[in-house]
Formats: structure tokens, C-alpha cells, sequence
């Protein structure tokens, strides 16, 4: 069965996580976009006032099909302690019923954690099983401080022997 990396990403930290993760684990990869404008300050408040209260967004695909996948990656980053809603939103759509699911957020600096722990809870309920887990700091990272971060993950986590 197939590997897939599905991810949300505001300002490319973890679009750059999970191309890293892609290519060394041969993975296809999913970017789901979120159709609410998310930049600027005032956005930033709204986007974290909407990820505190779960609220759903418009997403682009609207839906995915993981029927030819045994294994799928799913990251998010960290929106005040929460998974961004357009990953709440996905979740919410797909069925993941008998998938190994290695779920990963990317944070500031705090809170990746929760967004790990919610989103275990949320495809646990849509009958998926978490097998591992991951989360990186990004503050002050550059794109390719944050590759190394990525592979370091990957050798420490073993991640390569999932899926084959
Ligand atoms: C609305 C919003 C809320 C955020 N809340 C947190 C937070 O609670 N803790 C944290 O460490 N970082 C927080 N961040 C920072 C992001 O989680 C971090 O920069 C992440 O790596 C960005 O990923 P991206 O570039 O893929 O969008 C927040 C960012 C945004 C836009």
C-alpha cells in the first residue's frame, strides 16, 4: 500500500516538513488549502479564535480519496494549541477506517503537542489508528534548518519502517 503526507500550511513550514518527509519515504503528498484569507493581523486573530472553537472552513479539495493508501501522514500547524481548521475540517470528511495514521504538527514554540493529542482523538473516531507521532519547533528556522530538523525526526522516529 501507498504512503500519503496530507498537510495544511499558512506560511510553508510545514509544507516544507512534509516535501522533506516526502521525498525521503517516497511518499505522494496532499496540500489542503484553506478558501478563508488567513493573512494579516486581524486574520491571525480570527484564525485563532476559530481553531479554539473547532470552528469548520472552506477547503480545497473539498474532499480526498485514501482508498489506495495504508499509510497516511497528517500535519498541521499549531493555531493556539489547536490543529488549523482546514485539517479539523478534512479529518472530519475522510474515512479512515483500519489506516495507520502518523500524525505531526509544527509550532512556534508550544502547544504541538495538543494539536497532536486532538487530532488523535478525531481519527481515532473515524476509525483510524495513530502509530506514531511527531511534532517541530520552527521559530527561527530557516527552510533548510528546518529540512535537517525534518530528517533528524525521521532517523530518531524510525519513520521509515512504517508502511512497507
Ligand atoms: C493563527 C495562528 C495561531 C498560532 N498559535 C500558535 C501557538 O499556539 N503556539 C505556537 O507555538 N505557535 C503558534 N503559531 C505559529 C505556528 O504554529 C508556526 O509558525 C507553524 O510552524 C506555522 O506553520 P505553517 O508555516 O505551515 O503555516 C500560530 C500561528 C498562527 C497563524
Amino acid at each position: 500500500m501507498k504512503t500519503v503526507i496530507v498537510f495544511y500550511s499558512r506560511t510553508r513550514k510545514t509544507a516544507h516538513v512534509s516535501k522533506t518527509l516526502a521525498k525521503q519515504i517516497n511518499a505522494d503528498t496532499i496540500e489542503i488549502n484553506d478558501l478563508k484569507d488567513r493573512m494579516g493581523v486581524i486574520n491571525y486573530l480570527g484564525s485563532s479564535l476559530d481553531a479554539l472553537r473547532e470552528n469548520k472552513t472552506n477547503i480545497k479539495p473539498d474532499t480526498i480519496d485514501l482508498s489506495d493508501y495504508g499509510l497516511i501522514y497528517i500535519g498541521s500547524p499549531t493555531w493556539a494549541s489547536k490543529p488549523a481548521p482546514a485539517i479539523i475540517t478534512m479529518i472530519d470528511k475522510c474515512d479512515l477506517k483500519g489506516k495507520d495514521v502518523i500524525l505531526f504538527s509544527t509550532m512556534g514554540n508550544s502547544g504541538g503537542l495538543k494539536v497532536v493529542e486532538r487530532m488523535r482523538e478525531k481519527i481515532e473516531a473515524r476509525g483510524g489508528r495513530m502509530v506514531n507521532s511527531f511534532t517541530i519547533k520552527t521559530s527561527g528556522k530557516k527552510i533548510d534548518e528546518l529540512v535537517e530538523a525534518t530528517e533528524k525526526i525521521l532517523d530518531e522516529k524510525d519513520l521509515k519502517i512504517y508502511g512497507i
